[in-house]
């Protein structure tokens, strides 16, 4: 039976990684921008940013997202790993270039999407709906969207110098579903309307730890590590990993620094959730300052990457290239 917090430990998938609990903090208390202003993970609780969403259960979404299609991802698992198709290479009899993309997109009606969410057995093919908020959303939508506490949204963008708003993703997700240990090169406020995610984060710093495919492949940004089942042979770095975690709730909104690997699942037994994001494009540098930050370091080795690769046109070519470089002259 779930705690009064409204869940409980064995709704939670296990694995072995050493986790600490991320801060949850009251929007009045002023360690919230110390924490943004840090970029360090906190829980902001009682901020009412989406509050005029709390009444976004699948038949007042069924009844005002309009007729418009929304696109809705299809696994065979419960893990719903991203990947860019843009960069999905052209058939090449080289079979050590293919990739199988792990999801299906299929855009499709509100309705059609609950529909499928409604009748799920387990075992069956999942579904999660990850879409923007386009010019198809009934007036109820929208008019739920303009009473977001944008002040309140806007006042810390300000304050923490980010840049402009790219996006706002609507999640809504089948209990179980996971999305795989990534970073995104955005800050994020990741609001939970409905049901309850459980997101684990570790820092930039960590990177040697989970082993991003490289940059011009389509899980660019994506661990390769299975949580699952690592493969400490490939990646024994992995069991450094030394990770935060919090389970947001409705009404909580989760501070997701920008370069910070996070892991998130519906909890299990759980029902859908509902998510909305606010993606930042990150502030102005300014003075460059030394000794730079994790982060930039990131920015940097993908930099590297994307030259090499545009230098050398074969990917093939750019691992030989930095082991001549590095092996016995920078190890
Ligand atoms: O808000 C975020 O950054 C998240 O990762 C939220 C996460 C998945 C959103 C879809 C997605 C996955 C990978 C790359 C970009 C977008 C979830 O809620 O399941
Ligand atoms: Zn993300």
């Amino acid at each position: 039976m779930a705690d009064k917090k409204g869940w409980d430990q064995s709704q939670l998938r296990k694995y072995d990684i050493q986790l600490e609990e991320i801060p949850r903090l009251s929007v009045k208390d002023p360690r919230v921008d110390e924490y943004i202003a840090e970029n360090k993970p906190v829980v902001i609780t009682d901020s009412e940013l989406v509050a005029s969403a709390e009444k976004w259960d699948l038949e007042y979404l069924e009844q005002n997202m309009g007729n418009g299609d929304f696109s809705v991802f299809m696994s065979r698992n419960h893990k719903f790993k991203y990947f860019d198709d843009k960069k999905i290479p052209p058939a090449s009899g080289d079979s050590r270039l293919e990739f199988t993309p792990p999801t299906r997109r299929v855009e499709m009606k509100l309705p059609e999407f609950t529909r499928r969410l409604r009748q799920w057995k387990r075992g069956e093919e999942r579904w999660h709906l990850k879409s923007s908020f386009n010019n198809t959303v009934g007036p109820a939508i929208v008019q739920d969207f303009l009473k977001f506490r944008w002040d309140w949204i806007n006042s810390k963008q300000k304050m923490h110098s980010w840049g402009p708003l790219t996006s706002n993703l609507l999640l809504i997700a089948m209990e179980g579903n996971v999305t795989p240990c990534h970073y995104d090169e955005q800050q994020n406020f990741f609001a939970e309307v409905r049901g309850y995610k459980r997101c684990i984060l570790f820092p930039p710093e960590q990177f040697e730890c989970f082993y991003p495919h490289p940059v011009y492949h389509p899980h660019d940004r994506q661990s390769q590590v299975d949580f699952e089942r690592p493969d400490y042979s490939r990646f024994p770095k992995f069991r450094e990993a030394r990770g935060q975690e919090a389970v947001v709730g409705p009404g909580d909104v989760l501070y997701i620094p920008i370069y910070w690997w996070h892991h998130i699942e519906s909890i299990m037994r759980g029902g859908y959730t509902v998510s909305v994001n606010f993606w930042y494009k990150a502030g102005p540098t300014g003075q460059i300052v030394y000794p730079l930050k994790d982060h930039q370091k990131v920015a940097i080795m993908r930099n590297v990457e994307k030259m090499l690769l545009e230098a050398l046109q074969d990917p093939q070519e750019v691992g030989p290239l930095l082991r001549a470089l590095v092996l016995g002259r920078y190890t």
